[in-house]
């Protein structure tokens, strides 16, 4: 019946082609057969032509993936105009044009328009800059494509946006699924689909004849296979039946990009969100106290909204992308590290707990095998040729593009394959099961099979059959060589009635254990140095790796990094989550970890409020690269690692990262930096003007006034996105802890709000009676204002900095900038207009005496904090 249903179908009239587009058939819902769909598609079992791919990709344009799409300037504008600063700026320019204050809200309106302009360029710059960047890292994909109609079909990489509608690929493990596609043939294929689902863990997938019911939710078919996601083991063929705009993957998202809510946004929010709230309350309280204090009504609101602006720091996103743009240009340009996604590189110098992989960080990913023990531990090189036999009937029945390391070492060392059995079924290697198995047929042996399982000691003996103390004998004989830093590899064999159906994973039982294969792997030459450079740098080191408790621990060891008690997946398997946390900060080394143990260990890690980097290389670190604040993986890592990493360095290499964590520093530095002056200054001046604005009979700074200054300190604070950062800065994680954060900028506020009361007085004492005295006041204030903001800058950013020798930077030079404009301003034809007096020769003299003691009140707290940092 079925049959006849798939001959019908197979006869029924082809679907007539979509307009461009869209895909040219519905990936799914027909129902089609394989082989229906690929002549739907206009294509076969042997590919496309070249010319017709051509001609597809003009029609269809470029299939860019997910994480390269550009995004527009008007979403960029939008964005930037949800941002909360900027939606409280619009509201207090609103709120002043609604009792007419135009001046004001002109003045507003055309800060939140300049800060909104600079930041979408800023932004597109870096954008820009990166998408150069992520172009020095090619994705391709294996497609299989024929000169001419008559020629044989090749296979060939292509770079990932020249894949076309019809295209035949070829998927193995960790490449990126470049396209939508329908699984033609698949073999232990299971794919990740974070990025689509949000699950970690990987989802199986198999090739179907005719299509049934499919589970609810759109990338649920098993059959098919959605751009976004990734090969995590298996290989498949598939015909790709939507790409670019049209993909699953471009529908869902198109309403919104989702952000990742990075370690950066989380701490800027924490304080944002404490800023805005006193920005609100401002204006009401200036109003009731004027109102009470002074009889003033609705004509104080003008300078009510002025002094809440006054807190903002709305040059913030436009420093935050320039020093991240400037110090990822840097790290490309000097040490060939490329920064994919820009506030990964802030996250990066806040990281206090770096997660590693073992093979090819600490060591050098180049094992040779060292020996062929049998169950007693005597030489055996049967076992090797098993192990051997396995090895290659994988690789060549899974249809793998290249072994392993451990495979590859194992055929180096067993040479020649040639008479031995023949394999008749692989299930290949998967890091979740730690296992591989062939089944081998000898020639002239009729009726009986082979099964050949190696892999990890204890998954294998798990399998064999074996009474407990035997199997506590031979734990024991493989902990002993691993405890020599040996890698481990367990072979075990079963003889079973020969079969033509398919062989399963529940097969792999009832074995008899042949031995073990022991390598050795050569530590990493830079390892032991960066390991020590990272620990005094404030970097916590963890060892996530597949591998024996016995070979990690002896590898720690031999590179001075003492791996104390290691915790295996196992017995974090029994933690509960908040269990593993602190279980977690106290644990160095981690093993026999399976690509979702990595990724729960990262997580606990996180909550317990570490900034977490990870390192890897492989499929199975995928979902701990999504899980950590930072991934970081090396150039020559599988696709599917290199495309969801935030960081790609050249090699493979602990110095490397080192590097990138120091350019890290230097510009997540530069911004607490600029976090911290601007808004202790800023809230300095909201102090001082709402006391003096209770005690005097006129405003302290008229509106226009207030926002001139602003405008000045903005400009000026531009210089810490070009700014070189001290080298204590660099020395210790740059986290802006909320606490602490608004404890330093209300504490220094605070000194700064003394010293502009003390100008008050000083005024009070050079302008009283003076005939002008309301407009020397504005002028005399605004004057001190910007040399306080200036000094701020210098001895706050200053201190070591002067002390290191280096000559005056960025910050230096805006500093003294500010200073000019604010002792030369009220003096020039500017003045008058904007109500500011000419000030008596004394008001500089004893000017100049409130600054030096500000200043020397400045190195002292600053000082004090610093001690007080150094010992937190
Ligand atoms: N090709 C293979 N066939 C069978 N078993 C393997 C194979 N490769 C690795 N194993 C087994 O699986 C274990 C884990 O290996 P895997 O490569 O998944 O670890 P990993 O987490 O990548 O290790 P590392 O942290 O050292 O990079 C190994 O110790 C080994 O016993």
């Amino acid at each position: 019946m079925a049959e006849r249903a798939a001959a019908f179908r197979a006869a029924a009239p082809v679907p007539p082609r979509p307009p461009a587009h869209e895909p040219l058939a519905p990936p799914d819902a027909a129902g089609l057969t394989a082989l229906q769909l690929l002549r739907a598609h206009g294509s076969g079992p042997r590919g496309l032509t070249e010319d017709e791919a051509a001609r597809r990709l003009a029609r269809y344009g470029e299939n860019a993936l997910p994480a390269r799409r550009r995004v527009t300037r008007r979403r960029r504008l939008l964005r930037s105009l949800r941002d909360p600063f900027t939606t409280v700026l619009l509201c207090l320019g609103v709120l002043s044009a609604v009792v007419a204050a135009w001046g004001t809200a002109t003045v507003i309106l055309s800060l939140v328009l300049v800060s909104c302009v600079l930041r979408v360029s800023g932004e597109h710059r870096a954008d820009r800059s990166v998408a150069l960047l992520r172009a020095l890292l090619p994705t391709t994909a294996t497609v299989v494509r024929r000169a001419e109609d008559a020629a044989e079909s090749r296979t060939r990489e292509v770079p990932v946006g020249e894949v076309v509608p019809g295209d035949v690929v070829r998927l193995g493990p960790g490449d990126l699924v470049p396209a939508d596609v329908r699984l033609l043939r698949a073999t232990g294929l299971s794919v990740h689909q974070q990025a689509l689902t949000g699950e970690s863990a990987p989802v199986p997938k198999h090739a179907v004849q005719e299509p049934g019911e499919s589970p609810p939710g759109p990338f649920a078919p098993p059959h098919l296979c959605f751009q976004g996601s990734s090969v995590a083991y298996g290989s498949a063929t598939a015909l790709v039946t939507a790409t670019g705009a049209a993909t699953r993957f471009a529908a869902a998202h198109r309403a919104g990009d989702r952000r990742r809510f990075t370690a950066f946004d989380r701490s800027v929010h924490g304080i944002s969100w404490t800023l805005i709230r006193f920005m609100l309350l401002t204006p009401p309280l200036v109003l009731v106290a004027g109102a009470a204090l002074h009889g003033r009504g609705l004509e104080t609101l003008p300078f009510a909204v002025a002094v809440a602006v006054g807190l903002t720091p709305e040059m913030l996103p436009v420093v935050v992308t320039t020093a991240l743009a400037r110090g990822a240009a840097r790290l490309a340009r000097e040490h060939r590290v490329i920064v994919t996604r820009l506030p990964a590189l802030h996250d990066l110098g806040s990281v206090d707990v770096l997660c590693l992989d073992k093979t090819g960080t600490l060591t050098q990913d180049r094992p040779v095998v060292t020996g062929a023990l049998d169950a007693e531990g005597r030489d055996d090189p049967e076992v090797l040729r098993w192990a051997a036999a396995n090895a290659w009937w994988t690789l060549h029945l899974a249809d793998l593009p290249v072994p392993d390391a451990l495979d590859e070492a194992v055929l180096e060392a067993a040479q020649e394959m040639a008479d031995g059995p023949e394999g008749v079924a692989a299930l290949p290697f998967d890091p979740v099961r730690r296992l591989s198995t062939a089944v081998l047929r000898t020639p002239g042996r009729l009726g009986r099979d082979t099964l050949v399982v190696k892999g990890a000691v204890e998954q294998v003996l798990d399998r064999c059959v074996l009474d407990a103390e035997e199997r506590a004998r031979l734990l024991d004989l493989a902990a002993a060589e691993a405890a020599a830093g040996s890698r481990l590899l367990a072979v075990a064999v079963a003889e079973r009635p020969a079969r033509h159906g398919e062989w399963s994973h529940a097969d792999e039982r009832g074995l008899t254990f042949r031995g073990l294969v022991t390598f050795g792997d050569a530590l990493a030459p830079t390892a032991a140095d960066a390991l020590a450079e990272l620990a005094g740098r404030g970097v916590g080191v963890k060892i996530l790796t597949g591998d024996h408790p016995g070979t990690a621990a002896q590898v720690c060891r031999a590179l001075g990094l003492d791996p104390g008690r290691v915790l295996t997946a196992d017995e974090a398997d029994r933690l509960t989550d908040a269990e593993l946390g602190p279980a977690a900060r106290r644990t160095a080394v981690f093993a026999r970890c399976g690509p979702e143990h990595k990724a729960r260990i990262v997580t606990a890690l996180r909550a317990t409020g570490h900034t977490v980097g990870f390192l890897g290389d492989g499929v199975n670190d995928l979902p701990a690269l999504h899980a950590a604040d930072v991934g970081l993986c090396p150039r020559e890592s599988v696709d599917a690692v290199r495309e969801c990493a935030d960081v790609v360095l050249a090699e493979k290499d602990l110095a490397a990262v080192d590097r990138a964590i120091t350019a890290g520093r230097h510009s997540g530095g530069n911004i607490g930096t600029y976090l911290r002056i601007t808004l202790s200054s800023n809230l300095g001046n909201v102090f001082a003007m709402l006391a003096t604005a209770l005690l005097l009979p006129f405003l302290p700074m008229l509106p226009a006034q207030v926002l001139v200054q602003n405008l000045c300190f903005d400009a000026a604070q531009l210089a810490f996105a070009y700014e070189r950062p001290s080298r204590a800065v660099l020395r210790r994680p740059t986290r802006l802890r909320p606490r602490g954060f608004l404890r330093f900028i209300t504490g220094f506020g605070l000194i700064n709000a003394a010293a502009d009361v003390a100008t008050f007085g000083v005024l009070a004492l050079t302008t009283h009676g003076a005939h002008a005295s309301q407009e020397a006041f504005h002028a005399g204030w605004f004057t001190e204002n910007l040399l306080t903001q200036a000094l701020v800058m210098i001895v706050l950013r200053g201190g070591r900095h002067a002390a290191e020798g280096r000559t005056a930077g960025p910050v230096h030079r805006a500093a003294l900038g500010l200073a000019v404009i604010g002792v030369l301003l009220p003096l020039s034809p500017l003045g008058p207009p904007l109500a500011m007096g000419t000030l008596p020769p004394l008001y500089y003299v004893l000017l100049a005496t409130v600054l030096a003691l500000y200043a020397a009140v400045l190195v002292v707290a600053r000082d004090r904090y610093g001690r007080a940092a150094d010992a937190g």
